[in-house]
């Protein structure tokens, strides 16, 4: 949950105009997301730390850019941090050093969340459920009603409305945890491993299904996972990091054409995208090195 309470003063106490930055130099040719609709940053971490209360130091000076409407990718090692940067882009968590600017005003119920768990309440119905932040943000109520049941007619649900959550698959659940999150029409969303814990054939068309909204409704999307596959066929950028501390150690760009399909899953080029990020990830863990 916590759809939209994302610009609350929690959510601004992130905010810097900072004079660390070091700009986007890691990214590779630039000009291709902006092919791939990206206008303009919309967010930027600067100098971001993070230790933890236990002294646990999360976060070593992460900088990154993040252009609006683009599809960017958080790709590392498990315990690297990249559920921290999220919690710190969504307000949650309070960055020890630096922080993170938003560009572009990113106002109360601009930022949707999408967590591992599906995290709906199972006493509620699917409709319910997805309902819930319109509600939470004084939507009239037949307007609401509309709207969540054109989000869920989107991710395929249409005839699950008044299902509870139990009757659900797990990908249908994540379906509606999808659709729940997109029902605000937020300008970010943050997706923290959704399809982790789903089977490989699932995920594949989840992959296809969030490609298709993200295609449609052109949110910015920030995606942690650690699966470099997962990654090159849906980002078109990915930043990769490196071991705790984390930070971001590469940036690359994923010159694969759009859409993305079956065709270009099955294509040398991805094939050889995947090899060359895989290369980078161990090489950022200094498993090379
Ligand atoms: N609330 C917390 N208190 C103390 N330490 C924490 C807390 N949350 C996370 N950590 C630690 O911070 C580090 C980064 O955690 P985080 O969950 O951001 O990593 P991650 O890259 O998302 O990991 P994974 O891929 O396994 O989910 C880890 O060492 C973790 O143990």
């Amino acid at each position: 949950m916590g759809f939209s309470s994302i610009g609350s003063t929690k959510a601004r106490a992130g905010l810097i105009s900072g004079s660390n930055w070091k700009g986007n130099s890691g990214c590779v040719r630039v000009a291709k997301q902006r092919d791939a609709g990206v206008s303009g940053d919309l967010l930027r971490l600067r100098g971001l730390g993070l230790t933890y209360a236990n002294g646990t130091r999360a976060l070593d000076n992460v900088d990154l850019a993040v252009g609006e409407g683009e599809f960017l990718s958080l790709l590392g090692p498990s315990g690297c941090g990249k559920s921290t940067i999220l919690r710190l882009v969504a307000g949650l968590l309070a960055p020890t050093t630096g922080g993170v600017e938003r560009v572009r005003p990113i106002t109360r119920g601009d930022t949707g969340f999408v967590f591992q768990e599906p995290t709906l309440m199972p006493w509620a119905r699917i409709i319910d459920n997805v309902r819930l932040p319109l509600d939470l943000a004084g939507v009239p109520r037949a307007e609401a009603q509309e709207r969540a049941e054109d989000g869920l007619a989107r991710v395929g649900l249409g005839d699950f409305l008044r299902a509870f959550p139990a009757e659900l698959s797990g990908g249908m659940k994540m379906r509606a945890a999808l659709a729940r999150a997109l029902v605000t029409a937020p300008r970010l969303l943050l997706l923290d491993e959704p399809f982790a814990a789903l089977d490989e054939i699932t995920r594949l068309k989840l992959n296809d299904d969030l490609l298709a909204l993200w295609e449609r409704e052109r949110f910015t999307a920030i995606f942690v996972t650690h699966s470099v596959f997962e990654s090159v066929y849906l980002s078109g950028r990915i930043a990769i990091m490196g071991p705790r501390p984390g930070r971001v150690v590469e940036q690359v760009t994923v010159e694969l054409p759009w859409p993305r399909d079956l065709s270009v899953r099955t294509g040398t080029a991805y094939g050889a995208l995947c090899r060359d990020v895989s290369d980078r990830l161990h090489r950022a863990m200094g498993a090379l090195i």
